[in-house]
């Protein structure tokens, strides 16, 4: 990085192609992109479409450690990367990697936050107070020194931005750091990305599929596809007017926006307030007003599909007084009761560490209980093995690399098939169809190391699919993924429920829950807090808050219209509030 060019520009990128290696195609096609100091971007589009690829591009993982062939130059501060080394980089741009486990390799929370600042050479005292620093920002404070194999999934990626503020670099890219963070913990990391990026001028490059959540606090966003950046303005500009491009995409607008469209907002520059919008709705619903025609309230009532199985009234799952001490003391599970039923669709929620991923476990016989029993089918799981409980469990962990060992896409789902010793014909035919119902079939040779993280993902769940379990515990199954291929995955698995499958599905995204779940548990600290039907949970605000949750935005506007007397029923979802003002009269933009 001898001589500086002659630039403004913080970053640019110039005419950037790159191919990885054995393969002809292009997964970036002639990126030119200008970047400046203190920019907060955010980069979007659909799952595969080169995202996590570009970013690499800005520390020269791609092409230095992936290979392949890059063309085209990227210039920092007016100086040319190829001329750099990964390591020297490492250090001026911070990178928050998709999966938290691949950046995570001290022994204990705090020695990992001062391991960059050691190699920056810093004193002793500077290297301890930012480690005290980026603990209370990440507040992670009372797992400092804890061992990193036994922290949760979202406190390991928090621990992986800790890291990263450790350094205090002047540019971040963040590869969806808040995919495991649960709805506190993502707006208190977004949060703390503002004030960094406010305060410090650090520019930001997000790549985020919860738009809901950012696209109020980045100055810019890019959207890819087929590896070209085509859409570049202001969030709220792109959102509003490129809908129809967006959906195409499997990008979908957030409720906010479609919420104040349909209500007949006009806004050019951002989003109207939350308050604007519950007085907007309180005054069309006034004529119609605070006595609802029991015709009406019985339309507007969520859609939740009877489950077809006809022993519906059976326990297929049974846990009673279940409770797990760790090695260290730690008690994760405090007798815990649930009745699951056959043909039940039910959402496990809680903040990070709650015991959601313990408690799955537990029905592997992943770990053993320190008391209580869980009964499967009526009969004590103690008596069997994980390897004969999962031919009846199809279990998807939360990080798919932990499931993923086949050399090719099709050897991997065809893998678990072969356990089940089915006929070869047969076993083609549900590999075949697993992989279509994923969109991965164009991949079925490829190396599953060489997929994006969402088509792994997807590839972890065509495995499981294959093996069509009677029960299916899916423990975050959206991470990474695109609106468009959640929707397509999730109303698949919802066809599976109605012919009789039960699905526990272990998830911070409260705007798919309330749209697939019947049932919702939440736990907090180990305990069961709530269980109920979706309507009702998401209309109990406090506990909610207790367990670090946030409802998705028509469930809070139905709870805050009951609270001004109106007669709402509990709605959880945009196109339930839209049955709800037809039913009314109420005039909406559609
Ligand atoms: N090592 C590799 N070899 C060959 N192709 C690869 C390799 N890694 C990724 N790809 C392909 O490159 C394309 C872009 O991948 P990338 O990870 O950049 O996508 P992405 O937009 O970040 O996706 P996601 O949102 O799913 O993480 C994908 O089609 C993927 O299959
Ligand atoms: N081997 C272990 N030893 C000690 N504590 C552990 C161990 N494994 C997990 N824990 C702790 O148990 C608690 C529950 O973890 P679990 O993974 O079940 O949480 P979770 O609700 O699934 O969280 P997340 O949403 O972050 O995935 C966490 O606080 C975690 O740190």
């Amino acid at each position: 990085m001898d001589q500086p060019e002659d630039t403004d520009a913080l970053v640019r990128f110039e005419n950037i192609t790159y191919s990885y290696p054995y393969s002809d195609s292009r997964v970036l096609s002639d990126v030119n992109l200008k970047l400046e100091k203190g920019e907060f971007v955010l980069l979007a589009g659909p799952s595969g479409c080169g995202k996590s690829t570009l970013v690499r591009c800005f520390n020269r993982l791609v092409p230095e450690i992936s290979g392949g062939k890059l063309s085209g130059r990227v210039i920092i501060r007016g100086k040319d990367l190829r001329e750099e080394k990964v390591h020297k980089l490492a250090l001026e741009v911070g990178m928050v990697f998709q999966n938290p486990e691949t950046q995570l390799f001290s022994l204990k929370v705090e020695d990992d936050l001062a391991f960059g600042p050691e190699n920056l050479g810093l004193p002793g005292k500077e290297i301890l107070s930012r480690v005290e620093k980026s603990l209370k920002a990440i507040k992670l404070e009372k797992l400092k020194d804890h061992f990193i194999f036994t922290l949760s999934g979202g406190e390991k990626q928090r621990t992986a931005i800790g890291g990263n503020l450790a350094m205090e670099p002047e540019i971040l890219v963040l590869d969806e750091p808040t995919s495991d963070l649960d709805p506190s913990g993502t707006r208190e990391v977004l949060d703390l990305l503002r004030r960094l990026n406010a305060e410090k001028r650090i520019t930001l490059i997000l790549i985020e599929h919860k738009l809901d959540e950012v696209f109020e606090l980045a100055d810019r966003m890019l959207v890819m596809d087929e590896g070209k950046v085509i859409l570049d303005g202001k969030p709220f500009d792109i959102l509003c007017r490129e809908e129809g491009k967006l959906k195409k995409l499997g990008i979908h607008p957030p409720q906010i926006i479609e919420i104040s469209r349909l209500l007949g907002f006009n806004c050019r520059t951002s989003s109207p307030p939350y308050e604007n919008i519950l007085k907007r709705l309180a005054e069309l619903l006034m004529p119609s007003t605070r006595e609802l025609q029991p015709e009406s309230r019985k339309e507007a009532k969520p859609k939740i599909p009877p489950a077809l199985c006809p022993e519906e009234s059976l326990s297929h799952v049974r846990i009673e007084k279940l409770s797990c001490r760790r090695e260290d003391g730690s008690e994760t599970l405090k007798n815990v009761n649930l009745d699951i039923k056959y043909g039940e669709f039910l959402a496990l929620l809680g903040h990070n560490g709650a015991g959601k991923t313990t408690l799955a476990g537990h029905l592997m016989r992943f770990h053993k209980p320190s008391s209580g029993r869980i009964l499967l089918n009526g009969k004590n799981i103690s008596k069997y093995s994980t390897a004969q409980l999962s031919q009846q469990i199809g279990y998807l962990f939360q990080n798919p690399d932990s499931q993923i060992f086949m050399n090719s896409v099709f050897e991997e789902v065809r893998f678990g098939l072969k356990n089940l010793k089915i006929p070869e014909e047969e076993m083609k035919k549900r590999v075949n169809s697993a992989l279509e119902m994923m969109e991965l079939s164009v991949y079925r040779n490829r190396h599953p190391q060489a997929l994006s993280r969402g088509q792994r993902q997807r590839l972890a769940v065509a495995s499981i699919l294959a093996l069509e379990p009677d029960l299916l515990v899916l423990d975050e199954p959206t991470t990474g993924q695109d609106r468009g291929h959640i929707h397509k995955f999730l109303d698949k698995i919802r066809e599976l429920n109605r012919l009789g499958k039960t699905v526990i599905l272990i998830s911070h995204d409260m705007e798919l829950v309330a749209e697939y779940a019947e049932r919702v548990i939440v736990m907090k600290q180990g305990e069961v807090l709530l269980d109920g039907p979706a309507a009702e949970v998401f209309l109990s605000p406090e506990e909610l808050d207790a367990a670090g949750l946030i409802p998705p935005l028509p469930a809070r506007l139905a709870l805050d219209l009951r609270k001004q007397g109106f007669d709402v029923p509990g709605m959880l979802t945009v196109s339930e509030l839209k049955s709800f003002l037809r039913a009314h009269n109420v005039e909406i933009r559609d």
